[in-house]
């Protein structure tokens, strides 16, 4: 199955501008999604694993892929990323900032040469009463302005609540509310920090931060996919 076929990415890039967040089709089979959820106890592929309530980033836990990422993390990523930078691209050109390249090979070069080295992709893991603190995904100065979570688990089976939550502020306005429920292997991509909105001068910034409303039973599994690498 190729991602160029499942996914429209005309329309992605409609919902962006319009709504500021986007649903695919499902990018990974079900087994896909199995195999990477049985992953998550397999401590030598992770590089780090952060245990939210410790940095009162919410409740749960998330794990760092270390490299070599594993094959279908790493085929996503180089796969959306092409689409994806020819969004930002034109975002870039909006708000007068410099272009990215158009491969993840080369962003990733790029984030060499500006000390970001350590792999950013992660998979996060929600029981009952787990959530996710509204946050954006700042890894060092070289930030790509998407990324895209994708939902492990199959809602309403695996797990009842646990929306995916999106909170949007313009400048002098109150702040927007919005919710995502992804089905299962479906993606959610979004802004990391901010897109541009046109504005009486051209296009502004609309900052964007992300979270988890509360998983009331079960257990929600998701892969996030950040372009960019850490510090
Ligand atoms: O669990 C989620 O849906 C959000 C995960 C997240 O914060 C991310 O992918 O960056
Ligand atoms: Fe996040």
């Amino acid at each position: 199955m190729s991602l160029r076929e499942t996914v429209d990415w005309a329309r992605a890039e409609q919902d962006l501008d319009r709504v500021g967040f986007a649903l695919t089709p499902p990018l990974l089979s079900p087994g896909e999604c199995a195999e990477l959820i049985g992953m998550y106890g397999a401590d030598g592929a992770f590089r780090s694993t952060v245990v939210m309530a410790r940095h009162t980033f919410g409740e749960g836990e998330y794990r760092y892929f270390r490299d070599p990422l594993p094959a279908l993390v790493r085929g996503l990523r180089t796969r959306l990323y092409p689409p994806l930078a020819r969004i930002a691209n034109r975002w870039a050109g909006r708000l007068g900032e410099e272009a990215f390249p158009g491969e993840l090979e080369g962003l990733l070069e790029a984030c060499a040469a500006a000390g970001q080295h350590r792999p950013a992709p992660l998979l996060l893991r929600y029981g009952p009463g787990g959530y996710n603190r509204l946050h954006q995904d700042v890894y060092g100065d070289l930030t790509f302005p998407l990324q895209v979570a994708v939902m492990l688990s199959a809602p309403e089976v695996d797990f009842t609540g646990g929306e995916s939550v999106f909170v949007e502020q313009r400048p002098r306005a109150q702040s927007r509310p919005m919710v995502a429920r992804p089905g299962l292997g479906q993606g959610v991509i979004f802004p990391v920090r901010h897109r541009p909105v046109r504005s009486a001068r051209g296009f502004t910034r609309v900052a964007m931060r992300h979270g988890v409303s509360e998983v009331l039973s079960g257990d929600r599994h998701v892969l996030g996919v950040i372009f960019h690498n850490a510090r």
